[in-house]
C-alpha cells in the first residue's frame, strides 16, 4: 500500500518505521518546510493519507486530502469541533475518514472498560469521578484528546454527570479533567472514582509511541479502498464484540 504522511514529527516518523516493517511504501512526507508539495496531484500517488500535525492545521489538511478523494486516517487532537465537517466532506467526496483521539489498542480497550465502570456507578452515587492525564511538555492541546474521549464515555453512561470541565472547582454534575505536562511522558490517563470509604482507579500508561503508530497503520490498512466514516472500534472489531450485550 502507498501511504502519504502529512506531519512528519514524532508520530510521522514512528508511523513511517512501522508502515515500512509491514511492507508499505511511504510515497509522500509533508512537514512545514515542504508544504508546497502538499498538492492534490501528489496525493493521487497515495492509497491513504495518515495525518498527524497539530490542532491549528489539522482541519485544513484533512479537507485538502478528502477533497482530493484520498482516504484519511487522522490522529491530530484538539480540533474536535471540526470533525463533523470532515465526516461530511468524506461522504461528499466518496472517500473514507477515520479519526481517533488515540490509536493504541490498549487505550481502545481502556475506553470500553471506562464505559462499563461508568455504567456500574449509576447505582453507587457515593462515588465522584475525575480524569487525569499526563503528557510531554511539547504537547500543544490540553486536555488531551484521549482524556476528552474518556470523559465523553463517562457522560454517555453515568447519568449524574452532565459535562466535563478543566476547572478544579467543579460542580457535582461535572467531570473534572486535570492535565499535567512533564518532560518525555508519552501519555498516561487515569480515571479515578473516590468515596469516603475507598477509591477505584483505572490507569493506562503508554511506555512509548509504538502503540499509537501501530494502531494508525492498522487503521490505514482498514480504510484503504473504502468509503465512509469509521472509528477504531471498526478496525479492532469491537462493534461486533459488543453487539447485543
Ligand atoms: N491519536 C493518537 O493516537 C495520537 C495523537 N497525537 C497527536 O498527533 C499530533 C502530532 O503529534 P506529534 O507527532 O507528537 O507532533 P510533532 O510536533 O512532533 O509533529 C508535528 C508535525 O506536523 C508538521 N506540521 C506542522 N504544521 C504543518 C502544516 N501546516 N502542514 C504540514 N505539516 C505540518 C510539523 O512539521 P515541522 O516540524 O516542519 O513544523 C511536524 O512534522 C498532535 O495533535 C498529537 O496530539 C499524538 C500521539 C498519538
Ligand atoms: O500529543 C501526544 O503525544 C498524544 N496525544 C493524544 C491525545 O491528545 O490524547 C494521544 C496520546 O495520548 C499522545
Amino acid at each position: 500500500m502507498n501511504i502519504a504522511l502529512v506531519g512528519y514529527g514524532k508520530m510521522g516518523k514512528a508511523i513511517e518505521r512501522i508502515a515500512q516493517e509491514r511492507g508499505h511504501d511511504i510515497v509522500l512526507k509533508i512537514a512545514t518546510a515542504n508544504r508546497h508539495e502538499f498538492t492534490a496531484e501528489n496525493l493521487q500517488r497515495a492509497d491513504v493519507v495518515i495525518e498527524f500535525t497539530n490542532p491549528e492545521v489539522a482541519k485544513e489538511n484533512v479537507e485538502i486530502c478528502l477533497k482530493a478523494g484520498v482516504p484519511v486516517v487522522c490522529g491530530s487532537t484538539g480540533w474536535n469541533e471540526g470533525l463533523s465537517h470532515a465526516e461530511y466532506t468524506a461522504v461528499e467526496n466518496k472517500t473514507a475518514f477515520l479519526w481517533a483521539s488515540n490509536f493504541s489498542v490498549g487505550v481502545n480497550l481502556f475506553f470500553e472498560l471506562n464505559k462499563q465502570l461508568a455504567r456500574l456507578m449509576n447505582d453507587h452515587g457515593e462515588y465522584n469521578v475525575n480524569v487525569e492525564e499526563t503528557h510531554h511538555t511539547q504537547k500543544k492541546d490540553a486536555p488531551s484528546g484521549t482524556a476528552i474521549t474518556i470523559a465523553e464515555g463517562i457522560l454517555d453512561h453515568l447519568e449524574r454527570k452532565t459535562r466535563w470541565t478543566k476547572e478544579t472547582e467543579e460542580k457535582p454534575e461535572d467531570i473534572a479533567i486535570v492535565a499535567h505536562r512533564i518532560e518525555n511522558i508519552p501519555g498516561t490517563h487515569v480515571v479515578k472514582y473516590t468515596s469516603d470509604i475507598d477509591d477505584i482507579e483505572i490507569t493506562h500508561t503508554a511506555h512509548n509511541r509504538e502503540g499509537f503508530a501501530k494502531g494508525a497503520v492498522l487503521a490505514a490498512e482498514f480504510v484503504a479502498g473504502k468509503q465512509g466514516v469509521f472509528t477504531m472500534k471498526d478496525v479492532l472489531g469491537l462493534n461486533r464484540m459488543f453487539e447485543g450485550k
